[in-house]
């Protein structure tokens, strides 16, 4: 078997007429994946694309494990083992925590090491505001609960849409250290970050996104030590190291 847990290649994605992905080509390895680039360059696409959720409309070849999975539903993505961790969290803000566990719980039989009780074990503020409303929850109870939701599914990879978004940069630290948690228990990561700091924290490998392709792969201490690239790539002033 192929050491890559996904391949892409030759990625198209498009909506309607617009075309976005443009031959996209990426292998995701074991190692934690960060991907970077400006807004619009297609990252959340990307994601949308691995998930088999549509739009976009998408030709190519993605393939986990070996198998094809472009063209297959997103319930049978997640269930071959890919969970998702969507820009802007997409709770339901009717749902309580508990609620939005227990119907995604309820669906799955238990296979593996995430169960409702597990993911309180990580996350024990989530335990305590159990039975609270998801639209009374802070933005970093929010983002715990959009992990822990994808965390039940037992996921070999998680695919994370910019988790730190809108988040104070002390619960962006907490963030980085669950990642890095998770990292160290063996799932593998692939995690879109504006955020450079958090993408470098979590992620030794980055892929740079530009106009709908891979256009740099590098590592986040060359990425950090190259100024001209980070404002090239990125838009971004250099970060303090
Ligand atoms: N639903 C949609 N319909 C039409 N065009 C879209 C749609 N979603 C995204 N696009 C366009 O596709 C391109 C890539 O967007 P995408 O959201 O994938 O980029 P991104 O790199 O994730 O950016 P951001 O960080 O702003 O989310 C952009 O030009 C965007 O305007």
């Amino acid at each position: 078997m192929s050491e890559q847990v996904l391949e892409i290649s030759g990625l198209d994605a498009y909506y309607g007429s617009a075309h976005v992905l443009h031959g996209l080509s990426a292998s995701i390895g074991q190692r934690t994946t960060g991907i970077v680039g400006r807004n619009g360059m297609g990252k959340s696409t990307l994601c949308k694309a691995i998930m088999g959720i549509t739009p976009p409309r998408a030709r190519g070849s993605i393939r986990l494990d070996g198998e094809e999975i472009l063209g297959k539903p997103s319930y049978d993505i997640c269930r071959r083992g890919i969970a998702y961790v969507p820009q802007g969290r997409r709770i339901f803000s009717s749902l309580s925590t508990d609620e939005h566990l227990r119907m995604l719980s309820r669906k799955l039989a238990t296979r593996g090491q995430w169960t409702i009780d597990a993911v309180y074990d990580l996350y024990p503020r989530l335990a305590e505001r159990r039975k609270v409303g998801a639209a009374a929850l802070s933005g970093g109870e929010q983002q715990m609960l959009a992990i822990g939701r994808a965390l039940l599914t037992n996921p070999k990879l998680l695919v994370m849409d910019e988790p730190s978004e809108g988040l104070a940069p002390a619960i962006v630290e907490q963030l980085t250290e669950t990642c890095r948690t998770l990292v160290a228990e063996g799932l593998t990561l692939l995690i879109v970050e504006q955020n450079l700091g958090m993408a470098t924290a979590v992620a030794d490998r980055l892929l740079v996104m530009v106009h709908g392709e891979v256009a740099l792969e590098t590592s986040s201490s060359a990425l950090l030590a190259d100024e001209d690239a980070q404002r090239r790539y990125l838009g971004v002033e250099p970060t303090a190291a």
